[in-house]
């Protein structure tokens, strides 16, 4: 049977904005006030992913939440209409109107952990919506992420769906940004690697000093035991708390797997010689370390170029590509280093350079924009198949968005009634071209 790893790109939702609302995260801080162009960002997204179909991978969409979210808003005490719940809020409490209105779930690689069947014990596709409680704008999205994962891995025979972590810090959940699969084939049995920034319940453990750690090891112990992973297939590895503090706040902003590439900066780990053992060990294959070291690529330029937060993906002539940001291309040092890369006669051969820049001012590459799903055959027909991008889903998307997205906002916009009333009805004639049911409170 043939296997193939989906990637679900996040749709930029309509209230796309700026609002510096990620402590930890250098771009969304530097950025924060900026006006966004909501409707470029969903633009180039979707260029992105339909890119990728093009290249012949499996590519789908996953819906983004309804903003603003009232439903908080009315939960903490404001009241009346809903003109009125954004206008006290402006008001009185603009920093949680602003998160209310994130367009955040945009970044799927943190809407949940994906085990494929060839990992689990039951043979299924086991998905775990991350809780995101580090972030208030980011932890108000789980439930409607589980319900949109539902509508779209809407099969109970292939796909077990999770209830997210408990809400509490201890159980710090990012979801797939800190969680890599490696295999030797995608339909094969591999190794998840868990990358955590802290022990919660270990307080003489390290962890960083100025910028959260937002995943904990106990949390990606929860998800592997919810998903049955066998204990010999996981391997759970502390990021450096030092890049934590220099604005690397998940682990896909310093290192990216694919099969059996794992390709990531030499600071990126704690313990990395150990741990490296432990993964050759678990797998049934070679093991390709690809290391970049700080005299080729400093933190700050990774950071900056986001050089770790791209794809890489096994094309279907079993090459290995790299989706990278054209910010990368902008980096002299980090230009240099991946046109070099595609020499080195690692299985990486090729780097696609794509504008993704809405989403990376908020701290959002290529990578942090999907969800991958490994899955064989069966498992793809499964899937909600008008979640697929294809040239029709492309030109409707586009076309939708076209017909609801501004091409400016700013923060102070968040509080136009108007913006709800555009958010829904776009939302509402989504969820029918996605076919995805009621999803959303307002439905
Ligand atoms: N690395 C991965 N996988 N995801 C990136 C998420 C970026 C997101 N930015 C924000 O939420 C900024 C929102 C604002 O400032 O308006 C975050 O920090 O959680």
């Amino acid at each position: 049977m043939k296997h193939f790893e989906a990637n679900f790109d996040g749709l930029v939702g309509p209230t796309h904005n700026y609002a510096g609302l990620s402590f930890g995260n250098v771009a969304s801080l530097n950025n924060a006030a900026l006006t966004s162009n909501p409707k470029a960002a969903a633009k180039q997204g979707l260029q992105k992913a339909k890119a990728l179909a093009d290249l012949g991978m499996v590519q789908g969409v996953l819906a983004p939440q309804e903003r603003p979210d009232l439903y908080t808003l009315r939960r903490i005490g404001f009241s009346g209409s809903d003109a009125e719940v954004l206008q006290k809020a402006a008001q009185q409490a603009p920093a949680l109107l602003n998160a209310c209105c994130s367009a955040s779930s945009m970044w799927t690689a943190n809407a949940a952990t994906v085990s494929p069947s060839a990992d689990t014990r039951d043979g299924k596709v086991h998905f775990t919506p991350a809780n995101l409680v580090d972030k208030l704008h980011r932890s108000i999205e789980p439930i409607t992420t589980g319900n949109i994962l539902q509508a779209t891995f809407n099969n109970d025979r292939h796909f077990k769906h999770h209830q997210h972590l408990p809400e509490h810090t201890s159980f710090g959940d990012e979801g797939a940004a800190n969680h890599t699969r490696l295999c030797s084939e995608y339909g094969h049995a591999g190794v998840e690697l868990f990358v955590y920034g802290q022990e919660a319940t270990n307080p003489s453990a390290v962890k960083p000093t100025k910028y959260p750690a937002r995943q904990t090891l106990e949390a990606s112990q929860a998800v592997a035991r919810l998903h049955q992973l066998e204990d010999e297939s996981c391997v759970f590895m502390q990021q450096n708390p030092d890049v934590i503090d220099q604005g690397v706040f998940h682990n896909d902003v310093i290192s990216v797997g694919n099969q059996n590439v794992l390709f990531y900066h030499e600071q990126a780990f704690l313990n990395t010689d150990a741990k490296f053992d432990e993964i050759r060990r678990k797998m049934n294959a070679d093991m390709h370390f690809v290391k970049v070291a700080t005299s080729q690529v400093s933190i700050d330029d990774a950071v900056r170029s986001y050089l770790f937060n791209t794809q890489i993906i096994t094309l279907p002539s079993g090459e290995m590509a790299i989706i990278a940001p054209t910010n990368c291309q902008e980096n002299p040092a980090v230009f240099a280093y991946l046109n070099e890369l595609i020499t080195l006669g690692t299985p990486i051969k090729q780097v696609r350079y794509y504008d993704v820049k809405q989403s990376m001012q908020n701290g959002g590459g290529p990578a942090c924009l999907r969800l991958r799903v490994a899955m064989n055959e069966q498992e793809v027909e499964a899937v909600n198949q008008n979640t697929l991008m294809n040239n029709t889903l492309f030109t409707r998307l586009n076309t939708w968005v076209d017909k609801y997205y501004r091409d400016q906002l700013t923060v102070s916009d968040l509080a136009d009634p108007q913006l709800i009333i555009e958010s829904r009805t776009a939302l509402d004639e989504l969820t029918q071209i996605l076919k995805l049911g009621s999803v959303y409170q307002f439905q």
